[in-house]
């Protein structure tokens, strides 16, 4: 199985890493080499803790041996299956699937890793709607057990028969849902984050407090401003825009605070400060 993964951010990388120690050939896209070798040097780090664990088989020099790290989309021409993993901005993903519609062998398959993006309009960019699925995987992707799998309008069986064997042979568990704007873990998990923001900014409580009280209270393995700062404010808005559009209810607002930060450039982790400083 040749994989492909477009987009070597946080989630690309991890998608790429997983599917390297699964034993495929790998190839991973970003838009310009400084953005691979910073892809490239966490998938190191991220091996490099999982071999000092027991956790991987083979070295981590072997498993990198099976990822090329590339700028140019024609290398994408002989994969099986290639999983989307760029910015979550439906223009850019759907420009991107039609070049990747016109690139990639007839009997490859396209999927997005996409949080909240209608599926169904991601295939019809890509023109070839049958072969194209949502293989959402979860972050950090090394550790975490689920990939949720979205059928579009015209997801074929086969189609959906192959990426959940795919997930499987990754070590996950795939899970099965429809198309609706943030799919299960979406419309459920980016509310609850939205209202930890919400309660930031009418001083209900500190941040620390309310991490603290999830925490302590509800069991969570990180608190919800951790967690919006771990997926990246920028996306977590992003996803907002999906479900309050999608959906049409104002109980999907994004929290003004959020869009502020956003707007200030504070996106959590990725930018060195959100709720937290890094
Ligand atoms: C937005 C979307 O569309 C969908 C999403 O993904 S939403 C986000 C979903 N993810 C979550 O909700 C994550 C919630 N957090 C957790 O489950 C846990 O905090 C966690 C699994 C991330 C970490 O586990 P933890 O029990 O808190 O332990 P922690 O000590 O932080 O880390 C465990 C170990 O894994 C290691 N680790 C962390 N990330 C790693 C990675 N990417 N690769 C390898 N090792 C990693 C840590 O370094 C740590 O190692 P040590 O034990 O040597 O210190
Ligand atoms: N963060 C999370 O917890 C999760 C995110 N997701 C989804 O995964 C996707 C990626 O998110 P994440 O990894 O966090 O984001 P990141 O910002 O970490 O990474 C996105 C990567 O894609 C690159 N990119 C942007 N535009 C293009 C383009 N036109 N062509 C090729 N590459 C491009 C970015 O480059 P640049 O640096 O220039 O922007 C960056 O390297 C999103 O759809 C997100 O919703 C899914 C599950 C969890």
């Amino acid at each position: 199985m040749k994989f492909g993964v477009i987009g070597a951010g946080q989630m690309g990388g991890g998608i790429a890493q997983v599917a390297a120690q699964s034993g495929f050939d790998v190839v991973v896209h970003d838009v310009k080499n400084e953005f691979l070798s910073r892809g490239q040097t966490t998938i190191e780090k991220s091996l490099a803790k999982l071999h000092e664990k027991g956790r991987l088989t083979e070295t981590p020099a072997e498993v990198l041996g099976r990822i090329q790290f590339t700028t140019d989309l024609q290398d994408f021409a002989d994969c099986d299956l290639v999983v989307e993993a760029i910015v979550e901005n439906e223009a850019v993903k759907a420009q991107l699937f039609r070049q990747l519609g016109e690139i990639v062998k007839p009997e490859g398959i396209l999927a997005s890793n996409t949080s909240s993006i209608p599926i169904t309009s991601l295939a019809t960019a890509s023109g070839r709607p049958e072969k194209f699925i949502g293989m959402h995987f979860m972050n950090p992707v090394p550790l975490m057990q689920l990939v949720e799998v979205i059928r579009g309008y015209s997801t074929s069986d086969e189609t959906a028969q192959k990426v959940t064997e795919a997930a499987r042979a990754m070590g996950k568990t795939p899970v099965e849902c429809n198309d609706y704007p943030g799919f299960v873990s979406n419309r459920i998990l980016m509310p609850m984050l939205n209202e930890a923001i919400q309660c930031v900014m009418e001083g209900v409580a500190e941040p620390e407090a309310i991490d603290q009280i999830m925490k302590l209270g509800m069991n969570h393995p990180m608190g919800p401003l951790t967690l919006a700062d771990f997926i990246g404010l920028d996306t977590c808005l992003a996803i907002m825009e999906v479900l309050h559009q999608g959906l049409g209810d104002d109980k999907y607002r994004p929290s003004p605070l959020l869009r502020k930060m956003v707007q200030a450039g504070l996106l959590g982790r990725k930018s060195g400060r959100g709720f937290y400083s890094y």
